[in-house]
């Protein structure tokens, strides 16, 4: 569906994006990277707000060229990380203004008003101002301007930063049904939104991008290098020292004795128990060998 061939993005001296190549299916693809790994600069190109340095970019055969930008664009929903949404508009009012801007005409508006109200569980809401929704609800709104003209292409930055626990699982399970008829690509700092939602995953640094075909390939960069252990304060802040060792879990037993979840390529004492790993753990060890 969509095909990205050395993909380059410079600003400036700095190069934010380095010869990406991947493609994307239908379903949902997972795009996580620390601060700055070029995440949202990689989502404004594939949303034709940036122009890309170098490299090629088609969707469904149709190539990034000024000449294509409204065909493209008829075909690309994006949630940028920080939307501004229209407080004093009720939410059919904002859609309606997105939809009419994205050039769809009345009657394909209304038709499709109430579904995509229902599609992100907001037709209770729909004639509330958009200031009086939850930060939930607004996240909801913005996936809805995105899919309003049902695009083959889903972008989503960052959505479930700030949402509570209940919300985040609401958007999670949203964001599931919309893969089913579409490629979805999800940027995250969150590793657990990409272990519940994604099959596939890029994992990107310092500009750098390497496609996985399956979250498992991700997993397995810590497979040997996982380990529960019991220890006491003084194991505990050495190992918390040490720079080749990660804590990635840590519960309090008893006062100064605690049970850890490490990552390490040793086993880091005689009792510590070999354990599976997570997305997160091996998402660590893959920035960590970079
Ligand atoms: N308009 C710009 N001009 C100059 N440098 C930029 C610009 N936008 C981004 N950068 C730089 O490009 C690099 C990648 O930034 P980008 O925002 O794409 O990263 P990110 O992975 O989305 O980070 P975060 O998770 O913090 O949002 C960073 O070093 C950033 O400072």
């Amino acid at each position: 569906m969509l095909v990205a061939e050395q993909l380059t993005k410079r600003y400036g001296s700095k190069t934010a994006l380095q010869e990406a190549t991947f493609t994307l299916e239908k379903g949902i693809t997972g795009l996580l990277g620390p601060n700055g790994a070029g995440k949202t600069t990689l989502l404004r190109i594939l949303a034709t707000y940036h122009k890309a340095s170098g490299g090629r970019l088609l969707l469904n055969g149709v190539e990034w060229t000024s000449a294509n930008m409204e065909k493209l664009r008829a075909d690309i929903g994006y949630l940028p990380q920080h939307i501004g949404l229209f407080p004093s508009l009720t939410v059919t009012e904002y859609l309606d203004y997105i939809a009419s801007m994205r050039g769809m005409n009345s009657s394909s508006i209304n038709k499709r008003m109430n579904e995509v109200l229902r599609e992100v569980n907001l037709e209770e809401v729909g004639r509330e101002k958009v200031r009086s929704l939850s930060g939930g609800m607004k996240q909801r709104l913005g996936i809805a301007q995105a899919i309003i003209h049902e695009p083959a292409l889903l972008l989503v930055d960052e959505p479930t930063a700030g949402l509570d626990p209940e919300e985040r699982i609401r958007f999670r399970n949203l964001i599931k049904r919309l893969g089913h008829s579409r490629a979805v690509l999800l940027s995250t700092h969150i590793t657990e939104d990409v272990s519940v939602t994604c099959d596939r995953v890029l994992l990107m640094n310092k500009g750098w991008l390497q496609s996985h075909d399956h979250v498992r390939e991700v997993v397995a960069y810590a497979a040997g290098s996982v380990w529960g252990l019991q220890t006491e304060q003084g194991k505990y802040e050495q190992l918390r020292s040490d720079p080749s060792v990660f804590i990635t879990d840590l519960k309090e037993q008893q006062e100064g004795l605690y049970h850890i979840r490490v990552v390490a390529a040793s086993k880091p004492s005689e009792d510590a128990q070999p354990l599976q790993p997570t997305l997160e753990e091996g998402y660590m060890v893959w920035l960590n060998r970079k």
